[in-house]
Parts: structure tokens; sequence; C-alpha cells
């Protein structure tokens, strides 16, 4: 289904009247429009490029497209180790090392001649064939082919593979290790490209132990050491994770880091519910914070939120996860990953569905984010999958989107792809 800028005016309508009077209750978004929602407000943002080494390009995407500086190759060259030969045989051999990889231009050959030639070297003008060494007898300062000879063959052309100023890759194309490899071999040192989208996490609570074993009604912090890591997986440039308290210096600290933050991003976790200490939508409201999507109906983490601090070609963002960690899993991957996919400029891979071994029971309403192992045939749904617990999604390769009331064995479902398991490039 293709969505429109109306649609999408209509998503952002709805999510500012959706919380109610008394400021309780959500109005959900549907898990999918979610989804597309946070891609379009990435999308909607004004593009950053930056000229970098090949070396820091890696997982950024072309601003420019990637055209042929010269042809490739530059020069006639040996496809083979062997012998390149004019004219037909027998042939006479030069005396000498025959032509190495990177020498200076060999001299041409006379007709009826024969030197020995490595993978790469330059080809001596004249030359008419290549003829592999496994193919040719020497006898004395002759040369015999063991096989028919064609001419050019075992020769690459020079400009076989692009000429000067051919396209190699369009505008928009995600810097792979094959990319670098290519643009290396193009004679690139830089790249132009759209810079990773720079996140700043603060993780709200009070109760949150940074080391030892939980005790007194406190719990160990399991979202810093996750979020950090699993952003960098999504493109993300990740320049601090901070702790806040729950207490009003933590929400005046929180304001001042939402209004005064130069990432593209931030992103919180916890205190997105009604609780008494819940400061995110209180502190984004006194940012004057445009809230795109207030809750979503995906289980867990339905109080997830996405909004928008400044307009919509200038703006920032600020993602709110649940602190209950497989919620804030859910947030990450529903609002997250469309957001920075967006704000980097890169494409969606494409959706699939996988048929589910065993049935897996839904929500009456809501979308289900059940962590699945990927096998050859099936997904298979873990247990352990209970919003505090990440038990489940450790053990996981994807997460399967389960629809309001669920699927029987053998259905097909969709699968999001974990990024360490889908081999991302952003290792
Ligand atoms: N009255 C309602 N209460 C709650 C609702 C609701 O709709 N109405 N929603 C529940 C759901 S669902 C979720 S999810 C949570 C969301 O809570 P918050 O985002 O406000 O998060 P907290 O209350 O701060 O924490 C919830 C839970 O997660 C633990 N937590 C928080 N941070 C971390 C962390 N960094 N590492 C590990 N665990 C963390 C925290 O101790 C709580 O147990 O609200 C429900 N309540
Ligand atoms: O949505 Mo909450 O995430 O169920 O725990």
């Amino acid at each position: 289904m293709t969505r429109t800028d109306a649609d999408g005016a209509l998503d952002e309508a709805l999510a500012l009247v959706s919380r109610t009077p008394d400021g309780g209750g959500h109005r959900a978004a549907p898990w999918q429009r979610a989804r597309e929602t946070a891609a379009r407000a990435g999308t909607g943002v004004r593009a950053r490029t930056h000229r970098v080494a090949l070396a820091d390009a890696h997982g950024e995407v072309l601003a420019a497209p990637l055209d042929a500086l010269g042809d490739l190759p530059s020069f006639d060259t040996s496809a083979m180790d062997g012998w390149a030969v004019a004219g037909p045989g027998p042939w006479s051999i030069r005396p000498g090392e025959g032509v190495l990889a990177g020498a200076e231009p060999p001299a041409p050959l006379a007709d009826g001649e024969a030197v020995r030639i490595a993978t790469g070297a330059r080809i001596p003008v004249d030359t008419s064939a290549v003829i592999r060494s496994e193919h040719a007898r020497e006898s004395g300062t002759q040369l015999y082919a063991a096989r028919p000879v064609s001419t050019g063959q075992d020769i690459r052309p020079r400009g076989q593979e692009c000429r000067s100023g051919d396209l190699l890759l369009p505008a928009g194309s995600l810097v792979t290790p094959a990319v670098l490899g290519l643009a290396a071999a193009a004679g690139y040192d830089e790249l132009l490209t759209r810079p990773r989208p720079r996140v700043e996490v603060l993780v709200l609570g009070d109760e949150l132990l940074t080391e030892g074993l939980p005790h007194d009604g406190l719990i160990r912090d399991a979202l810093s050491p996750m979020l950090g890591p699993w952003l960098t997986r999504l493109g993300a440039e990740v320049v601090s994770t901070r702790r806040l308290g729950d207490d009003p210096d933590g929400a005046e600290a929180l304001l001042a880091a939402v209004t005064g933050s130069t990432a593209d991003l931030i992103v919180t976790t916890g205190g997105t519910a009604s609780g008494p200490v819940d400061h995110v939508h209180p502190v984004l409201e006194r940012a004057g914070a445009e809230l795109l999507v207030d809750g979503v109906a995906v289980r867990p983490g339905h109080p997830m939120l996405l909004a928008r601090l400044g307009d919509r070609t200038d703006g920032r963002h600020v993602v709110g996860l649940p602190g209950n960690p497989l919620a804030a899993v859910s947030g990450l991957l529903t609002l997250a990953e469309p957001l920075l996919r967006a704000l980097a400029g890169r494409r969606q891979r494409p959706r699939y569905t996988v048929s589910v071994e065993g049935d897996v029971h839904g929500h009456p309403y809501d979308t289900r984010l059940v962590p699945v192992l990927l096998t050859d045939e099936h997904a298979v749904p873990l247990h352990y999958n209970g919003p505090a617990m990440l038990r489940g999604v450790a053990a996981a390769d994807a997460l399967a989107v389960v629809p309001p009331h669920g699927v029987r064995s053998g259905q097909d479902v969709e699968v999001l792809d974990l990024p360490w398991a889908s081999g991302g490039c952003f290792t």
C-alpha cells in the first residue's frame, strides 16, 4: 500500500489529539502505521552530507552517484599467468623474466614472438592472445600451444568493467564492504555520504544499579548496556548514554537534555506510562514537542512514543521507549529503526514471512512481537517473552509480527530480523 502525505498528516493530527483530557490512556496507532509515521518523520528531515575517508564511510549511504573516474581496467591486462603471443604458433620465446604486474611497459611483440606474462601485467602492444601456462609447452626456445588459441583470449581489455564517466552506483546506495572495494578500485580516496544519525540515550529510573546483583528492590539497568550497541547496529552514532533520576531534578535534567541536545534523535527509556514519576510526557509538553506517535497497538511496548522538536525539515526527534526491557526492544524496532533508516537515507529491506512452528496466541486487538528462532523452514516461537524479560529475545534471531487473534501452526507470519542475525553491515 502506498501512503500519501495526506495520510501522514492525518496520522499526525490523530496523534496530536490522542491523549484523553485527564492525561490518562493513549490512542494507540496501529503497529504498521506507527512504523510508517516514524519512517516518514525521518524522510522529512533535510539530508546532511559529509566527505569522509573510505575507511569511515562503511555503513553510510552515498550522497552522490559513484561515477567512474577512469577506465577499468585502466590498461589491457593479462587475465592469467602464462604467455603473451603474437600471431599463429609456434612462437619463439623472448629471453628474460617476462612481464610482471606493476612493471614498466613491455616492448611490443613481433609476429611469432612469445613472452612470459603474469596475471595483472600490462599486455605488450601487438599481442593477439594469452595462453595459460598449463596450456603451453616449452621446447628449447620455442613455445607450442597444447590447444587451439583464439584471438583475444585471456586478455582483459581496457574499459571492460567501465569507461570513464560511467555510473557505477547511484546516490542512495549503502556503502557495504563491496562498495568500499569498488570505490578503491575506481580510484576514490573519499566519498560524499550521509552521516550516521547522532543519537543520545537517556535512561530514566531511580531503581537502577550499574553493577552487582539486584538487591533491596533495586534492579540492574539492562537497557544502558543494550541500547548503545543495538542503536549502532541500526546505523546510528551513539554520542552518549546517561542515567537520570525520577526526582524533580531528573525531570529538569531531562528537559535540559531534550531542549539542548544537538543529537538528531534522543532515545529515552522508562517513564512513558502514567505513574507518579513518569516524566516523559510532561517534559515533552514543556519542551513544546509535537507527539507524532503516542502509544502503539503492540504488545509489549504499547506506551512507546515518537515526538518532534522543531519543524519538519530541521527538527530533531525523541523516541520514548517503555522501561520494561522487552517493551523497549519493541519500541526500538517499531519506531527507532524506521526513523534511523530514513534519517540515514537507507532503503527498507524487503519484508518477508516465514511459516510458524506451533500456534501463537494473539492479543485481542493489538499486534504482538514474539521472539523466534529461525530454522531453515520455520519460525520457532521462544518462551520467556513477557514485557519484563530478555531471556527469549537474547536467544532469538528475529521477532515474529503476530496479528490480533494469533496464528496457527504452519501459517505465515512477518518476521523482523534482529540486526546481528540478518548479517547487517554495522558490526
Ligand atoms: N496504569 C498503567 N500502568 C502501566 C501501564 C499502563 O498503561 N497504565 N503500562 C504498563 C506497560 S505495558 C509498561 S511497558 C510500563 C511502561 O512503563 P514506563 O515506560 O513508565 O517505565 P517505568 O515505569 O520506568 O518502568 C517499567 C518497568 O521497567 C523497569 N525498568 C525501567 N528501566 C529499566 C532499565 N533500564 N533496566 C531494566 N528494567 C528497567 C522498571 O523497574 C519497571 O519494572 O508501564 C506499565 N504500567
Ligand atoms: O507494553 Mo508493556 O510493554 O506490555 O509491558
